[in-house]
C-alpha cells in the first residue's frame, strides 16, 4: 500500500531523544515496575535482555534494553548456512579474491535499481575495511530492492550497526521494538542484533548503508559551538512497542553473521515484544532538521562541522566512521575560495548524493545515486569547472545546495573496494581524474620585482608588521 494510502501518524509512533533512556508498552501494565526480571513478568510475558555493549562497559557507553515478549528470541531451530557461495559481506574475506586497495580517486555512475530482489538480496558491499569477526572496521553498501521481504521472514545483522541512508523510495521497517518509516532525506540506525523486516510501500528502493563493526554511533562533541546546533538530540526518533500475537505460523529468521547468511525456522512471530525499556534501540533522523554551522568571516572550515553522527575509534578525535552531510546553507565568506580546498586526507572519504548537486563538483559526473571514494591520501578537491567559477565569482551571500543533500562516510581506515564495487556493478567512471583535475591550468605568475620573496626560509622578523589582511596580494 503506498504511504499516502495509510495514516502515517497512526502507523508509526515515535518517542524523541538521542541516547535517551526510553520505555514503551503497547499494553498498559506490561512493563514491570521497579524490577527488570520479576519471577512472573506481567501478563505471562518472558523477560529478555539485549546487550549492545559488554555488561561492564562504562556507564556513559553502556547500551542495553529489556524486552517483555510472548516468546524469547532463542525459540528457533538451528541456523543453517544459506547462499554461502554467493553472499559474503566480510571485507576481509571476499570470495576468490582479496579486496582491492586502490590509491586512485574513484567515482561511480548512479547505481541501478533492481526490482527483482528483497532487502537482504539487495545488499551489495561496495567497499570496506576490517573484519566483523574482530569487531573492527566498516562495510559500505549500496542497496537496491524492489520486493518486500517475505511476509514471514525477519533479518538481523550480527556483524554491526546499520546506518541506512535512503536515496530513492521509502522503507517500512518493522523492528522488534516497533515500526519506522524512513524516506529519502531521512536516515535510520538499526543496531546489531535487532530483528526486523523491510517492506517497500512505494515501490523500488535504493540507497547507501554504512555498517559499523565496532562500537556505536554517537553525537559529535560540540566544543565551542556550545550546547545546541548540528543534529539536536531531541530530533532523533525511536519507535514505540508494537506487537503481534502469532504463535502459530512458520517464520524464517535470517542472520548475517561474519558476512554470511544463515537461516533458522521458528513457529511464532519475532515481532511479539509487548513492552521494552533501555538505551539500545533503532532510531531515525530527518536530515532537514540539521542546524548547520559555517564561517561568517573567511576561509572554508573543516567538514567536521557537518557531522551528524560519529563512531569513535580507540583514539579520541579519530572516528572509525563519521556520517557527514552537506545540506543547503548560506555561504558568506569574504576573500575566500568558498568550495572545499584541494586536499589529501589521512582519513578515507566515501561520498554519496541523495538529491540535487554537490557544490564541490559541478562538472556533472557526481550524480544522485552515484558515489565517490577518495581513499587515504588520494588527492582531490573541486573539479576544474568549479574552480573556475569559484575563483572568479562575485562573493555575495549565496545559498548553496538548495534542493540538494550530499553526504560522506569518513573513516580512519583505508577502505578496500570489492569485486562488485570495482567491476561487477559496471559503474566505475574510467575518466574521473582526467575529467575533474587534468583540465586545471597553472595560473602562477612570478612577480617582475620579487617584493616579498623570502630567501632561505626567512626569519620570524621578516613577516609584515600590519595585520595580514592589510597586505596587498602578490600578483
Ligand atoms: O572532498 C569533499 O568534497 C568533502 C569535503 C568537503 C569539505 O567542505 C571539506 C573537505 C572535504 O573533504
Ligand atoms: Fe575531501
Amino acid at each position: 500500500m503506498p504511504v499516502t494510502q495509510f495514516n502515517v501518524k497512526e502507523k508509526y509512533k515515535y518517542q524523541n531523544g538521542f541516547s535517551s533512556y526510553h520505555e514503551s508498552q503497547a499494553i498498559e501494565g506490561a512493563l514491570p515496575i521497579g524490577t527488570n526480571s520479576p519471577q512472573k513478568p506481567p501478563f505471562g510475558l518472558y523477560a529478555e535482555k539485549l546487550s549492545g555493549t559488554s555488561f561492564t562497559a562504562p556507564r556513559h557507553e553502556n547500551q542495553q534494553t529489556w524486552l517483555y515478549r510472548i516468546l524469547p528470541a532463542s525459540a528457533h531451530s538451528s541456523f543453517e548456512p544459506r547462499e554461502h557461495a554467493t553472499f559474503n559481506t566480510n571485507p576481509e574475506n571476499q570470495p576468490g579474491q582479496k579486496i582491492h586497495q586502490i590509491p586512485n580517486q574513484l567515482r561511480w555512475d548512479p547505481f541501478d535499481l533492481d526490482e527483482t530482489v528483497d532487502w537482504i538480496h539487495g545488499l551489495h558491499l561496495v567497499a570496506g575495511a576490517g573484519d566483523p569477526s574482530m569487531k573492527t572496521g566498516v562495510g559500505i553498501y549500496i542497496y537496491a530492492a524492489g520486493k518486500n521481504m517475505d511476509d514471514h521472514e525477519a533479518f538481523y545483522s550480527a556483524d554491526g550497526d546499520f546506518l541506512i541512508v535512503p536515496q530513492h523510495g521509502s522503507l517500512d521497517i518493522r523492528t522488534e521494538l516497533g515500526r519506522l518509516l524512513v524516506r529519502p532525506n531521512e536516515i535510520c540506525v538499526i543496531p546489531r542484533g535487532i530483528r526486523y523486516r523491510v517492506e517497500l510501500p512505494e515501490g523500488p528502493v535504493r540507497g547507501y548503508i554504512l555498517e559499523l563493526y565496532q562500537g556505536h554511533f554517537t553525537l559529535p562533541e560540540l566544543g565551542p559551538i556550545g550546547s545546541n546546533c548540528l543534529a539536536n538530540a531531541r530530533d532523533f526518533q525511536a519507535p514505540v512497542a508494537d506487537f503481534d500475537e502469532d504463535t502459530d505460523s512458520q517464520w524464517t529468521l535470517t542472520t548475517k553473521f561474519a558476512g554470511h547468511l544463515f537461516a533458522a525456522k521458528q513457529n511464532h512471530t519475532p515481532f511479539d515484544v509487548v513492552a521494552w525499556h533501555g538505551l539500545y534501540y533503532p532510531y531515525k533522523y530527518d536530515l532537514g532538521r540539521f542546524s548547520t554551522i559555517g564561517s561568517i568571516s573567511f576561509d572554508h572550515p573543516d567538514p567536521s562541522i557537518f557531522t551528524v553522527l560519529t563512531a569513535p575509534s580507540d583514539h579520541p578525535g579519530t572516528a572509525a566512521a563519521d556520517f557527514v552531510i552537506f545540506p543547503p546553507r548560506w555561504l558568506v565568506q569574504e576573500d575566500t575560495f568558498r568550495p572545499p580546498w584541494y586536499h589529501r586526507n589521512t582519513m578515507s572519504e566515501f561520498m554519496g548524493l541523495i538529491h540535487g548537486q554537490y557544490d564541490a563538483k559541478t562538472g556533472g559526473g557526481f550524480q544522485p545515486a552515484g558515489a565517490s571514494l577518495h581513499n587515504v591520501m588520494a588527492a582531490h578537491g573541486p573539479d576544474a569547472s568549479t574552480h573556475e567559477k569559484a575563483s572568479n565569482a562575485e562573493l555575495k551571500p549565496m545559498k548553496v545546495g538548495e534542493g540538494s543533500m550530499a553526504f560522506m562516510f569518513e573513516s580512519c581506515y583505508m577502505v578496500g573496494v570489492t569485486e562488485w564495487g570495482l567491476k561487477k556493478c559496471a559503474k566505475v567512471q574510467e575518466d574521473y581524474n582526467e575529467e575533474s583535475w587534468t583540465p586545471l591550468k597553472p595560473h602562477f605568475k612570478r612577480p617582475q620585482k620579487a617584493v616579498g620573496e623570502i630567501k632561505n626560509g626567512g626569519e620570524s622578523g621578516d613577516g609584515p608588521i600590519e595585520s595580514t589582511k592589510q597586505v596587498p596580494h602578490w600578483t
